[in-house]
């Protein structure tokens, strides 16, 4: 949090006061810090490059899922990062923003043809099977195409680990990546395809992981089918170890830090001779964005419940809904007040759309700023527009520049989209 602090009692997000962005950009609105990502960006490649004997030639391709805003991308590919993506749209993002296409990995278990045809035509660096449909899809593309693509197949190791069911994707009953007795056979069949080239292994076993247990367990996984493929005469250069190092989230359970989980893998592929790819997303995003809100109103019931009505909802930010998600939710003008129980929620019209259920909040008052942390990650990406709320705007701040990144659309832009047709008139 040290790029969002408070200063004269007011919240910056590093020299820019949030009071300044809202007054400018309106409420709600994403605010990221640059410094922050670049701060993360080079705390795990400290972190990996500690280990030049085991991870060969390492790749920290940023899950574009997690924030896709070209800016934010553009940060992190000035810093040499790659990037991980699931879908065309996620490709077209990455190379607007400047990643080089031979950065670019593919995941994904449900990629369509047209997505698969621009992915090879695009040139990415490899593309991570995870179903034997898709392979055999890949290959018709390819032979289509006259252009081969190196892949990796992606493992699931039966390891699922992640702070939630919902974020879980190792398991065994997950629908991602094939079981490893079929991915060796896969691999088998790429390379005799003639069509694309097999480099490698993928495993990615959740999000939020605090632990380091599951994911060695599941990195061992691809130590051994590596080693086997070997002894079958495949060659194997490049392992996929996927993202999932959990962050810590303010108020949250402690995590294994970057240099602890570099370590870790740097142990399980030592001697291996492969090149490493990791796939982080919210350990670089997540604690490098606030969601910035203001406070609609107080309304305390006779009962006493306090309910804390935000002008943001569920809409702008999915992950309390969704996941039960903590986020912290600091006043933007610092205050003394001794905390009371409120009911956080936002104005959708749904009971889910509540961020917080007796969180001790000091009392504020109707337009109040308020910010929520660790919102950087899975926050305006996973968005929407229900209840015909416009997406909130993104701000990016660098010292004491900050720029809007993405506009807040308009009310006409919404409507435009739509159509009545002639026989309706
Ligand atoms: C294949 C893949 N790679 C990387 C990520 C990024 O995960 P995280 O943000 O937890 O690092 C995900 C999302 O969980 C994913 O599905
Ligand atoms: N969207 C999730 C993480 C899932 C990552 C995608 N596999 C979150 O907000 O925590």
């Amino acid at each position: 949090m040290d790029h969002f602090d408070y200063r004269d009692g007011v919240l910056h997000a590093e020299d820019v006061s949030l009071e300044t962005i809202a007054a400018e950009v309106g409420t709600p609105a994403y605010v990221y810090s640059t410094a922050t990502l670049r701060r993360h960006y080079r705390v795990l490649a400290e972190a990996i490059g500690a280990h030049p004997d085991a991870l060969r030639d390492p790749l920290i391709a940023f899950a574009v899922k997690a924030n896709g805003n070209l800016a934010v991308l553009a940060t992190l590919a000035r810093l040499g990062a790659g990037a991980d993506t699931v879908s065309e749209g996620e490709i077209r993002r990455a190379l607007a923003a400047g990643t080089p296409a031979d950065r670019i990995v593919f995941s994904g278990v449900g990629k369509a043809d047209s997505e698969l045809a621009f992915a090879v035509g695009a040139g990415v660096r490899q593309i991570n099977v995870e179903s034997r449909p898709e392979l055999e899809r890949l290959i018709a593309v390819a032979r289509d195409l006259g252009r081969g693509v190196d892949v990796a197949i992606r493992v699931n190791p039966k390891v699922g680990a992640g702070g939630h069911a919902k974020i879980t994707t190792g398991g065994a009953t997950d629908k991602f990546g094939v079981a490893p007795e079929e991915a060796l056979a896969l691999y088998a069949e790429a390379a005799a395809s003639g069509a694309v080239t097999p480099v490698g292994l993928a495993c990615h076993i959740g999000s939020q992981i605090t632990d380091l247990a599951p994911l060695r367990a599941a990195f061992g996984v691809l130590r051994d089918m590596t080693l086997t493929l070997r002894t079958r005469g495949l060659e194997v250069t490049r392992l996929d170890l996927g993202g999932g190092l959990g962050v810590p989230y303010a108020g949250g359970a402690p995590t294994a830090s970057p240099a602890d989980y570099a370590a870790m893998a740097a142990e399980v592929l030592r001697g291996l001779e492969v090149q490493a790819t990791f796939e982080p997303g919210r350990l670089l995003a997540a604690n490098a964005g606030v969601l910035l809100t203001r406070v609609v109103h107080v309304n305390v019931r006779p009962d006493g419940r306090r309910f804390l009505v935000l002008d943001a909802g569920m809409n702008d930010l999915m992950r309390p809904a969704l996941y039960d998600a903590f986020h912290d939710l600091k006043p933007v003008h610092l205050t003394s007040a001794a905390p009371i129980a409120h009911d956080v929620v936002g104005p959708v019209c749904e009971t889910g759309d509540t961020f917080a259920r007796d969180r001790p909040l000091p009392p504020v008052e109707a337009g109040a700023l308020m910010a929520f942390t660790g919102a950087g990650a899975y926050g305006a990406s996973m968005a929407n527009e229900y209840n015909s709320r416009l997406l909130a705007p993104e701000v990016l701040t660098d010292g004491a520049r900050w720029s809007v990144v993405r506009q807040r659309p308009t009310y006409d832009q919404m409507l435009a989209r739509d159509q009545i047709p002639d026989w309706l008139q």
